[in-house]
């Protein structure tokens, strides 16, 4: 993590004013108080519940050494060494902006409508093989995020993998402009936020955005399958790059050419890489082009085969992302519920259809959020494509999801489809349904917070 003076901070934000000793050595930033880290840098963040300026005292209390004022929150409190900025977010970003300038570390931009958190967690697992390598811990993609995980990054990390989220024009802009990477990896694009970006196109326009302020000669990775990409990606402006396709066809520069579904893991291999076997523990064919994007990545970055191999097998993958599950009572739950967009559900759907070793399926399917004016026609797509002769029941949790049920119960037996407004009582009937020979997939969009269900069940 950045280790400064405080005069040194100051000089690293535009505009910015000392009041304390510029000696006074800094370990790391904060913006909570409730987690402060001795030695830190408080940064009071204006949100939409709390002002984090009421909380700098507390957070001098607690250890930190400084903090930032905003200068338009009035008198700060006395006798703290203080850096006074015009607005303490883009202070953030700004020190931030400075700490990536001054550091060696070679930076990884991954962005995309699905799959961000799963392929940066694999790049790095590759990556760690051959470097000392930081990463974007969790999902923290955004203009809050991203400067928090640039800022964390120790001086002697060589390669940083840096997610970068999105839900508006200009976002990934602000991000890429952060973090300057060397390369860059967009893995899909699909319907996540297109409340706020409209269509498809802008939603790929968005992600595009990540080459903004890309290293010139670096490496773009795309998703070679998705004609909006290729249409939208200037290459005139973009001369100096190189870049790779990935995806399932084979028009594309990697592809697999064979795929396996094991227990908990899937094995495949490429059509560049010779005899070479892969195995993630993950599941999934969407899976599998993510883990070949990472390849792409990392095999640029001089990782041996032998490595990139070891790197996949021993990924470590953030939590609720088509994460199995065994209850007390037998019961496998395919715990997908971070977040769903029709990509992901569909994704999902595929899965657990063609997963076998199960007596009875079943889904549990949430609203997915911020589609848009559509958002109704996505969800009944999603109830045409479930198959009575592939999953048995199908639950829903939420008012959009009804759409689900609706379109399933054209195909569906009366009590095969119910629709659930309360997680106790969903979680009563999943109760009534576990056994040793059922799995059941439990998805839906980050708001409907699904996990509440799946602890409920025994
Ligand atoms: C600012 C912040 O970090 N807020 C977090 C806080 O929210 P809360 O409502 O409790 O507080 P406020 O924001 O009002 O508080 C202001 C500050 O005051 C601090 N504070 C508060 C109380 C106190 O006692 N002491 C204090 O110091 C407080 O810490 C604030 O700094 O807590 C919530 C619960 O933990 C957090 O969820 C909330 O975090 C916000 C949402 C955030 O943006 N966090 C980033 C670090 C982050 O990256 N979060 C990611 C999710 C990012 C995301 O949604 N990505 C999108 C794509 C990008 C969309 C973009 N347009 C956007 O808006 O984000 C995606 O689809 O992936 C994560 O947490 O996973
Ligand atoms: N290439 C893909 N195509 C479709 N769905 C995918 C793909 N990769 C992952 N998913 C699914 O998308 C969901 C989110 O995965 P992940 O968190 O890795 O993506 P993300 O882009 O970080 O998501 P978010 O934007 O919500 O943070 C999971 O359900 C996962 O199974
Ligand atoms: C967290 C936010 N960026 C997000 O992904 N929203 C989804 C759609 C949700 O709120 O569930």
């Amino acid at each position: 993590m950045i280790k400064r003076t405080l005069i040194e901070i100051q000089q690293m934000i535009e505009d910015a004013e000392l009041f304390g000793p510029g000696e006074q050595r800094i370990t790391g930033v904060q913006t909570d108080s409730r987690n402060i880290q001795e030695g830190c840098l408080f940064i009071p963040l204006v949100g939409e519940h709390f002002n984090g300026h009421d909380f700098v005292a507390q957070a001098i209390e607690k250890g930190a050494s400084a903090a930032l004022w905003q200068e338009d929150q009035g008198q700060p409190p006395e006798g703290i060494p203080l850096v006074r900025v015009q607005d303490t977010l883009l202070a953030l970003q700004q020190l931030a902006a400075s700490y990536r300038r001054q550091h060696q570390a070679r930076v990884i931009g991954v962005t995309g409508s699905n799959g961000k958190t799963t392929t940066k967690d694999l790049v790095a697992a590759i990556l760690e093989t051959t470097y000392h390598v930081h990463k974007t811990d969790g999902n923290y993609n955004n203009h809050i995020g991203l400067p928090l995980t640039i800022l964390s990054m120790d001086e002697k990390v060589e390669m940083a993998v840096l997610e970068m989220g999105m839900s508006g024009r200009g976002e990934i802009e602000l991000l890429s402009e952060l973090a300057q990477p060397e390369a860059a990896i967009i893995t899909n694009i699909g319907e996540a936020h297109l409340l706020q970006l409209g269509s498809r196109e802008e939603i790929a326009r968005a992600k595009l955005e990540i080459l903004s302020r890309m290293k010139p000669d670096g490496l773009f990775v795309f998703p070679g399958d998705e004609p909006l990409i290729r249409s939208l990606f200037d290459q005139e402006e973009h001369a100096a790059l190189k870049y790779i396709s990935f995806g399932e066809s084979t028009e594309n520069d990697l592809y697999p050419i064979s795929m396996m579904q094991e227990e908990a893991s899937t094995l495949f291999m490429l059509n560049t890489h010779g005899l070479s076997a892969y195995r993630i523990p993950l599941l999934g064919k969407h899976n599998v082009i993510n883990a070949i994007a990472a390849i792409a990545v990392c095999k640029y970055m001089g990782v041996s085969e032998k490595d990139v191999v070891r790197g996949l097998k021993q990924a470590k993958i953030t939590g609720m992302r088509i994460e199995k599950l065994q209850k007390e009572s037998g019961l496998t739950i395919l715990n997908d519920c971070y977040n769903a967009s029709p990509a992901s559900m569909k994704a999902a759907i595929e899965l657990v259809s063609e997963m076998p070793g199960y007596r009875h399926k079943g889904v549990v399917l949430g609203d997915m959020l911020e589609l848009g004016e559509k958002e109704n026609e996505y969800h009944r797509e999603i109830g045409q494509i479930l198959d009575p002769k592939k999953i048995d029941w199908v639950y829903t949790f939420g008012p959009l999801a009804e759409y689900i049920a609706e379109e399933a119960s054209n195909r569906y037996p009366l009590e095969a489809v119910q629709c659930f407004a309360s997680k106790q009582h969903l979680i009563e009937a999943l109760q009534a349904k576990a056994d040793k020979d059922t799995i059941v997939l439990v998805k839906g969009s980050r708001g409907m917070k699904l996990e509440e269900v799946i602890d409920g069940i025994k």
